[in-house]
């Protein structure tokens, strides 16, 4: 079985693939400082948990945070007996290649999101993933991850305007009822949700135009539903996208490594 890890800014995602299916997806805040015997612990009491037939003998790593993936490379050694593929690592190949001005400091997580993208909807497509930061990814009709936008995200935005300004509480992101807030919470809660669905909107809007074609809009992370909500952008909402990626590109490699 495959263990597939995704490693955000924000949180870490480990998924156990079958070969057929996921079996599992749990996450673990991200924090460099966890050692592998910590992320074993963690994992193996939740396999015990659910009752989980499970035996890891393959490994694949998407990193945001690159001084975690060494203790995640001891975790796939010492408790799997595997030695884990690292996208964006020279020796992990993809199947399409990116073509932006340096290809080797594209974010792993937006190449695997693009990857993940293109074998479900094809190409011209932009993804939005919702995460730590609110990425537009860009494929082109063959594949290959042209360039995208980078926004600040949704809780980093939130978490701004209570850090900066002394009467403004924290709050935490919903659909309003109105626009017009009546309130201190409900006014930040609508600037920032409808100042997203703006964002959301005018990028894709722009990025159409700067492409002159139809393009779908496929929205990932753990916002997406949320935001899908307020707006009529999005063509597909999908929770496992990244996860879906990995597969492929670990698939990828395999078939590579035995051709
Ligand atoms: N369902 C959700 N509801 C509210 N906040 C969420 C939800 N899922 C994720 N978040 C928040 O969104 C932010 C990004 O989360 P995540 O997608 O895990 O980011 P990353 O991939 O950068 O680690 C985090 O602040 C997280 O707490
Ligand atoms: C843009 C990101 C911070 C998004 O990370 P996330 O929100 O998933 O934690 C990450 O993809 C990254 O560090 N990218 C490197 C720069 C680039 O992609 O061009
Ligand atoms: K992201």
């Amino acid at each position: 079985m495959l263990l597939a890890i995704d490693c955000g800014n924000t949180n870490t995602v480990f998924s156990i693939w079958d070969g057929e299916n996921f079996l599992c997806t749990w996450r673990i805040a991200t924090d460099h400082k966890r050692t592998a015997d910590e992320y074993y612990v963690w994992l193996s009491s939740l396999v015990q948990l659910h009752r989980l037939e499970v035996t890891i003998s393959e490994a694949i790593i998407s990193s945001t945070v690159p001084r975690v993936v060494f203790n995640l490379r001891v975790l796939c050694n010492r408790y799997y007996d595997c030695r884990p593929y690292v996208v964006g690592k020279p020796d992990c190949a993809l199947p399409h290649a990116p073509r932006v001005d340096q290809p080797a400091s594209v974010g792993p997580d937006r190449l695997v999101n693009t990857h993940g993208a293109f074998d479900r909807h094809g190409g011209d497509l932009i993804v939005v993933d919702f995460g730590t930061a609110t990425t537009f990814d860009v494929v082109d009709s063959d594949g290959a991850y042209i360039g995208g936008v980078i926004a600040p995200g949704v809780n980093l935005s939130l978490e701004a305007l209570h850090m900066a300004a002394a009467a403004l509480p924290h709050v935490d992101i919903t659909l309003p009822e109105k626009v017009i807030g009546t309130n201190t919470v409900a006014c930040i809660q609508s600037g920032v949700y409808w100042g997203y669905i703006g964002l959301v909107e005018g990028i894709v809007r722009q990025i159409r135009a700067e492409r002159d074609r139809p393009m779908k809009v496929v929205a990932t992370g753990g916002l997406a539903p949320l935001f899908e909500q307020g707006t009529e952008v999005f063509d597909a909402v999908e929770d496992d996208l990244t996860m879906h990626g990995l597969v492929l590109i670990f698939d990828h490699n395999r078939r590579l490594e035995s051709a």
